[in-house]
């Protein structure tokens, strides 16, 4: 049993898709098996189109397995693969290298080059090579159809609450801790600052209310407990008040000193709080850190 796709963000979508394969699996006895494809394809078929990318490879993996997917594949996307007839495509992978019984896909799915197969054609093929079809409607809610391309618009535009609704969970900005200005520490609220992977999908400009975890490490930070989440008040965007120029992702961990330089962390955004501004004076930016600080508590103190 086979369900096919990129699962970009592994969304609630994407959940109900995961379910009914798991479901089928179970029924015929076989392993459920995940099959996506890395890099994006819009990058290989029209380089310097990556869409912002919800989830790291290693992260729709975990994520997936937590749904009860038994095998995550990675097919290798490239130009022969994307040069690829809908015929030669499942030939090749669904018939020859996993002899698969059924396929669930969603009612959108496209596949082969210039996404001339679909879920018709899909039929058609799996009538002749001798495997089942199974097409998922797509799930909403609020009149909303929930895809990855909705979801990064709403990352975009910095409405982390409504991600969070379609994507089951809130958005995860991973990365490693780098040097920043060293400002930090002298305003009073020290910053860990996350540099995430290409193409990662980050929240528009602003402050946020966001969980940050320590993910794993060869020296865990003093007092910090590897995975467990500690409240944060992030900020993402230029620091306008000091003219800066590069777009950064900062954590200032709420209640914590530790030294998080050169950890793999990750950033949970749970609510927007507001922009980004170009303060005054370093006073005025101060003050309205502690108030960030103070409506990150009530925030998450609600968010258990
Ligand atoms: C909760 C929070 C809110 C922030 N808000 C702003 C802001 O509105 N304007 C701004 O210029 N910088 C803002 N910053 C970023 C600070 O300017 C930045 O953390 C400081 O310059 C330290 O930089 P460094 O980590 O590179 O040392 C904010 C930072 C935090 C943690
Ligand atoms: N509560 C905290 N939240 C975030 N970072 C902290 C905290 N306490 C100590 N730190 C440490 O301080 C560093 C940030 O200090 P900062 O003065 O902002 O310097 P820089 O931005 O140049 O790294 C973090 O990378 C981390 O190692």
């Amino acid at each position: 049993m086979v369900t096919i796709g990129v699962f970009d963000g592994v969304h609630r979508g994407h959940a109900q898709l995961i379910a009914a394969a798991t479901k089928a699996a179970a029924e015929r006895g076989v392993p459920a098996v995940l099959m996506t494809f890395d890099p994006h394809p819009s990058e290989v078929v029209r380089p310097g189109t990556h869409p912002p990318q919800l989830s790291s490879l290693r992260r729709r993996a975990e994520l997936a397995e937590e749904l009860g997917i038994d095998v995550f594949c990675v097919i290798p996307f490239n130009l022969t693969l994307s040069a690829q007839s809908p015929e030669d495509f499942v030939h090749s992978v669904l018939v020859e290298e996993l002899h698969t019984a059924e396929v669930v896909v969603g009612d959108n799915f496209t596949f082969g080059h210039k996404a001339a197969g679909d879920v018709p054609k899909l039929r058609e093929l799996g009538e002749r090579f001798g495997f089942e079809v199974t097409g998922i409607s797509l799930f909403g809610e609020h009149a909303v159809t929930y895809s990855s391309t909705y979801i990064r618009s709403c990352i975009a535009a910095g409405d982390v609450e409504l991600a969070a609704e379609a994507l089951g969970r809130p958005h995860r900005v991973e990365g490693v801790v780098v040097h920043g200005e060293r400002r930090g520490r002298d305003l009073g609220y020290p910053t860990a600052n996350v540099a995430p992977p290409p193409h990662a999908a980050i929240p528009g400009d602003g402050v946020y209310a966001a969980w940050f975890s320590v993910l794993d490490s060869a020296t865990e930070p003093d007092g910090i407990v590897l995975g467990q989440r500690y409240p944060a008040a992030v900020s993402v965007g230029t620091n306008p008040t000091f003219s800066g120029r590069n777009r950064t992702v900062e954590a200032y961990v709420i209640d914590v000193n530790a030294d998080f330089y050169g950890q793999h962390v990750a950033v949970d955004f749970v609510a927007r709080l507001r922009g980004m501004e170009p303060f005054d004076s370093v006073d005025a930016l101060i003050a309205e850190m502690g108030n960030d600080v103070e409506r990150t508590r009530t925030i998450l103190d609600s968010d258990g």
